[in-house]
């Protein structure tokens, strides 16, 4: 299939999943077509980098939320940035299945994902130089992005200011290079800011930008679009019950001819329980680790604690320890919560004891 040049700037890759061969050959006259917004009573989709359109999407997608058998899980629902077949440009037919998906944990207190972005190729995890730098906060959003098929990249805002301390951005640099994650340093109102992302945001590419209030997400998405994004994000669209609203965008393409997705979700990650530490960004710790004398080693009092050892030695941040920990906990406590959930959704019983995804428990790996 030859995509149009339109599907392209929205997107759409050279070279088509297999899968979705299948999917286009059981709907001959559907299109596809991606999901720029998801609103409670649907969906608005685009074939272009114009104006979507509001579509009727499945039945099966617009019923509440539930435990009852045969309901659809919420990240089994499209969410931004997913590729789907409509047919009559009115209506969504088929979901094509997904290469990567940006997913947290929803609040609330019953578990339930939450499914951010899909089909993104980049995450960049922005993080102000400021007073509000925090490593353990970069951790934690690695950690979600590690598992979701987009490659993580951190971008290092506010570069400029005078507060910025250039050696604390050198170290938190090294650290996250030592993993294996790019990381620039940028000032986000710069138009120097394109050319340093540029390496990740080729025709084709599709990137998020997750990080917390203030770190200078709608600055970078201004300085990528090369606008005012308030002058060209809001823009009139029908929702799907025709009525006109003011709505906010939610991919926008950018002149590179990658296309980025903005959503609200971005600014607080909860672990949805199926990440995996290990891989994770604390590949570093889990090595220290095997090293301890005691297999289940936690890395308290214990003698010949390899982890305690390298925190002593000053080899490894004592917070980055605590922060390995802490995260390890909540994936563990959600990991427990979403098999509770499959086992309700099967009709059984929830197992009495969850599996466990401790750190230092390699027993889950992949
Ligand atoms: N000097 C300087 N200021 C920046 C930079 N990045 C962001 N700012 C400023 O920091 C403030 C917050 O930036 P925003 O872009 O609104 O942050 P955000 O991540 O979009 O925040 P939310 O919308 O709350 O999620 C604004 O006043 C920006 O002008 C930078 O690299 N350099
Ligand atoms: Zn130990």
């Amino acid at each position: 299939m030859n995509p149009a040049p339109d599907l392209q700037a929205i997107g759409w890759r050279a070279g088509i999943d297999p899968r979705w061969q299948d999917a286009m050959a059981a709907h001959p006259q559907a299109r596809p077509a991606r999901v720029v917004e998801q609103h409670r009573s649907g969906y608005v989709v685009a074939t272009g980098p114009g104006d979507g359109v509001a579509v009727e999407s499945l039945p099966e997608w617009q019923r509440p939320v539930g435990y009852r058998k045969g309901t659809v899980a919420p990240e089994d629902r499209p969410a931004v940035g997913d590729w789907v077949l409509v047919e009559d440009g009115k209506r969504i037919v088929a979901l094509l299945p997904r290469r990567s998906a940006i997913k947290r944990a929803a609040a609330g207190e019953h578990y339930r994902q939450q499914l951010i972005a899909a089909n993104v190729d980049v995450a960049f995890v922005v993080c102000g130089l400021d007073g509000d730098f925090n490593p353990r906060r970069i951790e934690r959003y690695l950690l979600l992005v590690q598992g979701s098929g987009a490659q993580p990249v951190v971008v290092l805002t506010k570069a400029d200011l005078p507060g910025a301390d250039p050696a604390a951005a050198r170290a938190a640099l090294a650290a996250i290079g030592e993993l294996g994650v790019p990381a620039v340093a940028v000032n986000a109102r710069d138009p120097a800011a394109v050319q340093a992302l540029s390496p990740w945001l080729r025709p084709g590419d599709t990137a998020v930008l997750v990080g917390s209030s203030g770190a200078g997400k709608s600055t970078l998405t201004n300085t990528l679009l090369g606008v005012d994004r308030m002058k060209t994000a809001a823009v009139r669209e029908h929702d799907a019950r025709g009525r006109h609203t003011t709505t906010h965008r939610a991919l926008l393409p950018l002149p590179s001819g990658a296309c980025l997705i903005d959503t609200p979700g971005m600014r607080e990650l909860k672990p949805t329980g199926e990440e995996e530490i290990a891989d994770g960004g604390f590949a570093d710790i889990e090595a220290l680790a095997a090293e301890c004398r005691f297999r289940d080693c936690a890395h308290g009092r214990e003698p010949g604690c390899a982890v305690r050892a390298a925190i002593a030695r000053g080899e490894l941040d004592e917070g980055r320890f605590l922060n390995y920990l802490k995260l390890g906990g909540e994936v563990a406590a959600a990991s427990g919560r979403l098999a509770s959930r499959l086992a309700d959704r099967q009709g059984a019983k929830p197992p009495p004891r969850a599996p466990s995804k401790r750190p230092g428990d390699r027993t889950g790996k992949r």
